[in-house]
């Protein structure tokens, strides 16, 4: 089935809906960025753009509400002819959707579609290269060649276009994802390239084209740096969970923030930003930076990691004093965070600025997908505080704009996720980078609801022979707030039954996971054929679009986003109260870590996921030990299964390995069947569905 086919298949559904459009943020002006727009289209002032065109770039920005916008604003939009989304090139023409007619509840030509693309083949990738969604951000991540510990990239070559993510592996385009309004790159040396936006420009003019987009600024007023949503009803509930810390010496836990002894700017933030109790997580983490340890720590979804990280870290800072920021060509930040996708850096970011309000730490936010200059420009007006992706990272190191020699805290964020075979290779060359102290010399934090043993043994080459490890409840457990279900549902079904569930869901905000990013974009077009409003995120969208998508499911324009994993790990988002795998992850460490989008900070929250008999049966040994250890019913023909299936001492097979209980320094954990963890498996494709 060729291009033309598709589009026939999806126009006559799409014809009849206009989609939502917010004012264009990020076209020319409010940035300061010209390059986002197309120069030689005259289109953005013209009338009458089909619509279908505006449901290709919009991000399938609503079903719902489909034709309540007035053609002005839609007329703001690129009227490109080239249907950049769904509906030519390689993002779905020639998938195999011949016959399939969304209505007619065939899903034949998707599944199809599945079957002939190995990047998509639900049934293939399953277990080790299950992730073979190519889902991975390329910009952050360069992990599909090279092996563990092997990457294809140079350390800290100033030849990677750092500003590129479609230099590195395709165009978005090429890749097969979905193009969107006002995407234009600029290639070459052209007065609006990169290379006349930032000083040394780059030495691949040839390599694809310029990433151009410029975030826009986060809102500067004091209520929104400080704008949280209320703990839950199982807040209090945190008290009961137990906790362990090993290794030793370590200092006792805190009960309060007052027993912290931080300055009064910090408590003043502390306060403002809603926070009257420590969570567990905070209560044995801050005592133990604050004494100046190492630290891996465990901690169910939602409870609050990363305060438990940053006030600790502020609060040194502000006791031993540091250097107000500056402009300096060359920065040396005291503290680098890193995390694996440009989304959760970002939240990291605004959560370091809140905390470090009025005082004179200065925070950083760099990530892939943004214009290079852009971020060259953030950091050389002063950065105490780097927030940063690796790929990222290490371009801005690798053009000298970033010192290492300050620095006195590393944090890895989702560590296990930092620390695998997809960006381990990263952050060794981050440690062995000249001028980084050496672990002797700084501290090291980790932190990750889920920790695999042999991510603890990887871990221990970062961190100080006699880190502490706190584990707060199980490792690797499901937060108990979210209350699960798993519904036996085969691929041909599960379309339908999403559709169902989300009718009676109603508005309530749910994230629906899927495993690949094409199908990603099919659902999601599905559903805003439905009238369901829905968007979608995944690593084939350009980051102008995945910010605009995750603002739009924040608000509650769109209630539903469609994701790959790369929403998995971090996100917090108010009021999302139903996760939906619609697929099933591989590993039972990312369905944790999707499952715990909802029910976060005491909040409760659903999750209902799709096994599917032909290809998540791996799972299901893993699956009942996770519901089991939350409390959940689980279901007896799930049960039965996970018998079936069941290996004993399993552990190791090219699926992955049992998941810890505890910190691996006592010795092999004693538990448990429930592994399959995504750590081990050796093939870096594996990793492609991250970001
Ligand atoms: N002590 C506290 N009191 C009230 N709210 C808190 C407290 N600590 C954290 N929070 C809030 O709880 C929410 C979840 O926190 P956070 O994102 O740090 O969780 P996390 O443990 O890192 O989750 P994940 O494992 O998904 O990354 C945030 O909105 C945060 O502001």
């Amino acid at each position: 089935m060729g291009d033309e086919d598709w589009e026939a298949e999806i126009n006559p559904h799409m014809s009849s809906y206009v989609p939502i459009f917010e004012k264009d943020r990020y076209s020319s002006g409010e940035n300061g960025d010209n390059f986002n727009r197309t120069p030689t289209s005259s289109s953005e002032m013209d009338d009458g753009p089909s619509r279908r065109d505006h449901f290709m770039k919009s991000g399938f920005a609503s079903g719902r509400n489909f034709g309540n916008r007035d053609a002005g604003e839609s007329n703001k939009r690129d009227n490109t002819s080239t249907m950049g989304g769904f509906g030519v090139g390689k993002s779905f023409g020639n998938r195999g959707f011949s016959n399939s007619k969304f209505e007619d509840g065939d899903s034949s030509g998707f599944w199809r579609e599945s079957s002939n693309d190995c990047e998509d083949n639900p049934t293939r990738n399953r277990g080790f290269s299950k992730r073979g969604d190519n889902d991975l951000d390329p910009d952050e991540c360069m992990q599909r060649t090279g092996g563990l510990f092997g990457s294809r990239r140079p350390a800290l070559s100033g030849t990677g276009n750092g500003d590129t993510s479609q230099s590195r592996s395709g165009s978005g385009s090429e890749r097969g994802g979905y193009k969107g309004l006002n995407e234009e790159v600029i290639t070459g040396s052209g007065k609006n390239s990169w290379k006349s936006e930032a000083e040394g420009g780059e030495s691949n003019d040839t390599q694809g084209p310029k990433v151009t987009y410029i975030p826009p600024p986060p809102p500067e007023d004091e209520d929104s740096i400080f704008a949280h949503y209320q703990t839950g009803i199982n807040f209090d509930k945190y008290d009961t969970i137990l906790v362990e810390v090993s290794g030793h010496d370590a200092p006792p836990a805190i009960l309060t923030f007052e027993e912290a002894n931080l300055c009064q700017t910090l408590n003043n933030n502390i306060a403002k930003a809603g926070y009257t109790k420590l969570t567990p997580v905070q209560k044995y983490s801050i005592p133990i930076i604050l004494a100046g340890r190492d630290l891996m720590a465990c901690a169910q979804t939602g409870s609050g990691k990363t305060a438990a990280f940053l006030l600790p870290i502020l609060a040194h800072m502000m006791h031993d004093g540091i250097t107000a920021s500056r402009f300096k060509e060359l920065q040396e930040p005291e503290c680098i965070i890193v995390a694996p996708t440009r989304e959760l850096v970002n939240q990291i970011y605004l959560e370091a600025r809140k905390f470090s309000f009025g005082t004179c730490v200065r925070a950083v936010v760099i990530y892939g997908g943004t214009q290079l200059g852009h971020s060259i420009r953030q950091i050389v007006q002063g950065c105490n505080i780097l927030c940063a992706t690796p790929g990222r990272l290490m371009d801005i190191i690798g053009k000298e704009k970033i010192g290492l020699k300050q620095i006195k805290y590393l944090v890895l964020d989702e560590a296990d996720r930092m620390l695998d075979m997809g960006f381990g290779p990263e952050m060794k060359k981050l440690i062995s980078c000249p001028g980084m102290p050496s672990k002797e010399q700084r501290q090291t934090l980790m932190f990750s609801a889920t920790f695999p043993e042999e991510i603890q043994r990887l871990a221990a080459e970062f961190l100080k022979s006699n880190y502490l490890f706190v584990a707060v409840g199980q490792v690797g457990g499901a937060c108990r707030d979210v209350q699960q279900t798993v519904l036996q549902v085969g691929q041909f079904s599960k379309r339908e039954k999403l559709v169902e569930i989300l009718r009676n869901i109603g508005d309530e905000r749910t994230m629906v996971f899927v495993e690949t990013k094409k199908k990603a974009d099919f659902i999601a077009t599905f559903l805003c054929q439905e009238k369901i409003s829905t968007t979608s995120i995944h690593g084939d969208r350009e980051q102008r679009e995945r910010e605009q998508a995750l603002g739009d499911f924040r608000c509650g324009k769109c209630p539903v986003l469609v994701a790959t994993s790369v929403a998995a790990r971090g996100l917090d988002i108010e009021n999302v109260q139903h996760v939906i795998n619609f697929d099933l992850p591989s590993t039972i460490d990312e369905y944790v870590h999707r499952i715990g989008r909802t029910g976060r900070c005491g909040n409760t929250g659903r999750a209902i996921s799709f096994f599917d008999l032909e290809s998540d049966n791996h799972l299901a040994q893993p699956l009942v030990k996770v519901l089991t250890d939350a409390q959940q019913d689980v279901p007896a023909w799930l049960e039965e299964i996970a018998f079936s299936t069941y290996i004993p001492g399993f552990s190791g097979s090219t699926r992955g390995n049992v998941f810890a209980s505890v910190d691996t320094r006592k010795g092999k954990s004693s538990l448990n069947t429930a592994g399959f963890s995504s750590s081990q498996a050796p093939n870096p494709v594996d990793d492609e569905s991250w970001d």
